[in-house]
């Protein structure tokens, strides 16, 4: 896809975001999941800006995983019109390091040239954990391994970043500080986001628009043109309207947490 943007589609992309049609990062046409008789995703389509955040809500076993590991490469999309960047990057509910690696080497991991090391400690600098470059990761935190794969994800500079439920292991504080770094990182180095989680706040919190998956189709979205800073206000009514498409017999997701305000920096 990126073949096809020329460099004045390129610049536009980047001086003008808010433009509503720029070339998308990731288009899905129709898409369609089977396993075995069972339809999980069915017949999607989806566009994801260049830049954009987008949470995506849904009931367990709504589908969100199966997108998320489409969108990651992860699974079969041949025959379908699938188009996502060869430059992605994805973070898991567990950080997934390597225990006999040191914190260092578990960010560059497949990372390639003279400065690897460099990068790397950039990159831990950047989440916080500058003084843990040398660390085991059994030694972490649970928000720190979390810290750590973010780090790992953006070394790569990623076009497209995706987190599924990234923050669902950790207590409702260190939550809410990895909100907060995970809106410094994307004004930084401004990744298109998805986000899996099944908290409502935390998505209100942190995307531009918010997507309910159930059975496999998308069947609300909303867009939050609020400054993230000011949403306090939005949460209640907002939370209303995407809880009213998530709810039924086996919502165990939706977990409402009481909402806390991110601080803005410039959007
Ligand atoms: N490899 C597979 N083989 C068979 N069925 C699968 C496979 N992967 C997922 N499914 C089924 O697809 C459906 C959607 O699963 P998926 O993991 O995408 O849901 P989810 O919305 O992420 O759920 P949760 O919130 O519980 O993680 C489920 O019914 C699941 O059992």
């Amino acid at each position: 896809m990126d073949a096809r943007l020329g460099f004045s589609a390129l610049q536009s992309a980047a001086h003008h975001r808010d433009l509503p049609h720029p070339e998308p990062v990731v288009r899905l046409r129709g898409f369609v999941r089977r396993f075995g008789a069972n339809t999980i995703i069915d017949g999607l389509d989806l566009d994801i800006a260049p830049g954009e955040f987008i949470a995506l809500l849904g009931r367990s076993g709504s589908g969100k995983t199966t997108l998320l590991r489409t969108l990651a490469g992860l699974d079969e999309i041949r025959g379908q019109d699938v188009e996502v960047p060869d430059s992605r990057a994805v973070v898991f509910q567990d950080a997934r390091l390597l225990p006999w690696k040191p914190v260092w080497k578990n960010v560059a991991l497949g990372l390639k040239g003279d400065r690897v090391r460099d990068r790397s400690e950039a990159a831990l600098k950047e989440v916080g954990l500058g003084h843990r470059l040398d660390a085991w990761p059994l030694t972490l935190s649970g928000g720190e391994a979390q810290r750590v794969a973010l780090a790992r994800a953006l070394v790569r500079e990623p076009k497209l970043l995706l987190l599924d439920e990234p923050f669902a292991a950790l207590d409702a504080l260190t939550r809410y500080r990895m909100h907060e770094l995970v809106l410094s990182l994307w004004r930084a180095h401004r990744p298109a986001v998805l986000i899996v989680t099944h908290d409502v706040e935390e998505a209100i919190a942190l995307a531009d628009r918010v997507l309910v998956l159930d059975k496999g189709r998308i069947v609300a979205q909303e867009r939050i043109a609020a400054p993230r800073g000011e949403r306090s206000g939005l949460s209640g009514h907002l939370r209303e309207k995407l809880l009213s498409h998530l709810g039924g017999d086996d919502d165990h997701g939706a977990a409402v947490l009481p909402f806390a305000p991110i601080a803005e920096a410039a959007e």
